[in-house]
């Protein structure tokens, strides 16, 4: 397969097996966990790899073929290690197409989870809520998303598609898996945090700047529950590729939607609220993981 094509938005640079194959396989020669479970953490969110034990840790500039982390918040490590009693992988840093990076770059540690034979993905975020009823601090289980910059040709798969990975046209219906929904929740139940907790829908635009009040009215009338500039792409690429997903969104700020109200949102604010909530979160991926079935690296 050729290593560019030429897309609506010009030359895209496009990752090839090969390229993910050379990183898992250096990876697999430098730790011995073979992990069941792949954990991305979404801005100030990175304590979630605090809770591996015995852990192999590197950095994303040590690793062949990874991008690097640009963006504060992100500390730029992959993690492994045992999360009661699985094996995880915990990404502390994610990359986002408004630092530069193509989508193949921007999705590619998705991927490599597959080739280290990953079966399931949880995806984490920092979110601006657009529901009257989501505020700051809440924690939102997605149901589901709307992947703007896709919509708009954007997307991941976009280019010769690799069929040892997924087919060319993969159906989104149920991305995020009921199962682990349902779990998630009775989970928050029963760690006396339900009152925090509900499901929506996430967003994924661009960025890197936050929302006008028109845009924020009208991904509101759409539907949207909670927006960010991440996570979408992620999740369009790993269930391409089969794996079973989970998400969560951590709601950092309100998304102002009056032109009379006069709060500015900042990332700085965004990462203050991720610290808040961090212990909360923990508690609950951790139990997720400790209770979701996988059977010899095969999840159900
Ligand atoms: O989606 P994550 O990486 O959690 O980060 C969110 O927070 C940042 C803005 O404060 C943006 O990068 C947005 O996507
Ligand atoms: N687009 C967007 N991303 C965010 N990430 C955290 N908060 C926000 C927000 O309000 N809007």
């Amino acid at each position: 397969m050729s290593k560019s094509w030429v897309s609506l938005w010009g030359s895209e640079q496009v990752c090839v097996h090969d390229d993910y194959q050379k990183t898992a396989d250096w990876l697999l020669s430098q730790t011995k966990h073979r992990p069941q479970v792949a954990i991305i953490c979404g801005s100030g969110l990175g304590m979630l790899a605090d809770a591996l034990k015995c852990q192999d840790a590197f950095h994303y500039t040590d690793i062949p073929g990874f991008p690097q982390s640009t963006v504060q918040g992100h500390a730029g490590r992959l993690v492994f290690g045992e999360l009661k009693g699985k094996t995880c992988v915990c990404m502390q840093g994610r990359f986002h197409m408004y630092e530069g990076h193509s989508l193949c770059k921007t999705t590619f540690p998705v991927r490599v989870f597959k080739l280290l034979g990953v079966e399931t993905l949880i995806v984490t975020n920092a979110a601006g809520s657009l529901a009257d009823g989501l505020k700051p601090g809440d924690i939102m289980i997605i149901k589901d998303h709307v992947n703007f910059p896709g919509l708009g040709g954007f997307n991941p798969l976009n280019g010769p598609n690799d069929d040892k990975f997924g087919p060319r046209f993969p159906a989104m219906s149920a991305c995020y898996n009921p199962g682990l929904r349902c779990l998630a929740m009775d989970i928050a139940k029963q760690q006396g945090v339900a009152e925090l907790v509900q499901e929506g829908v996430y967003a994924a635009v661009g960025g890197p700047n936050f929302e006008t009040i028109a845009e924020a009215k009208l991904m509101h009338r759409l539907g949207v529950d909670a927006v960010g500039m991440s996570t979408a792409p992620e999740v369009v690429v790993a269930v391409h590729c089969g794996l079973r997903v989970f998400g969560i969104s951590l709601i950092t700020n309100k998304v102002v939607k009056s032109y009379e109200d006069r709060e500015c949102v900042n990332h700085e604010g965004v990462l203050e609220v991720s610290k808040l909530r961090s212990h909360t979160l923990q508690q609950l991926v951790s139990e997720l993981v400790s209770r979701m079935d996988v059977n010899n690296n095969t999840a159900v």
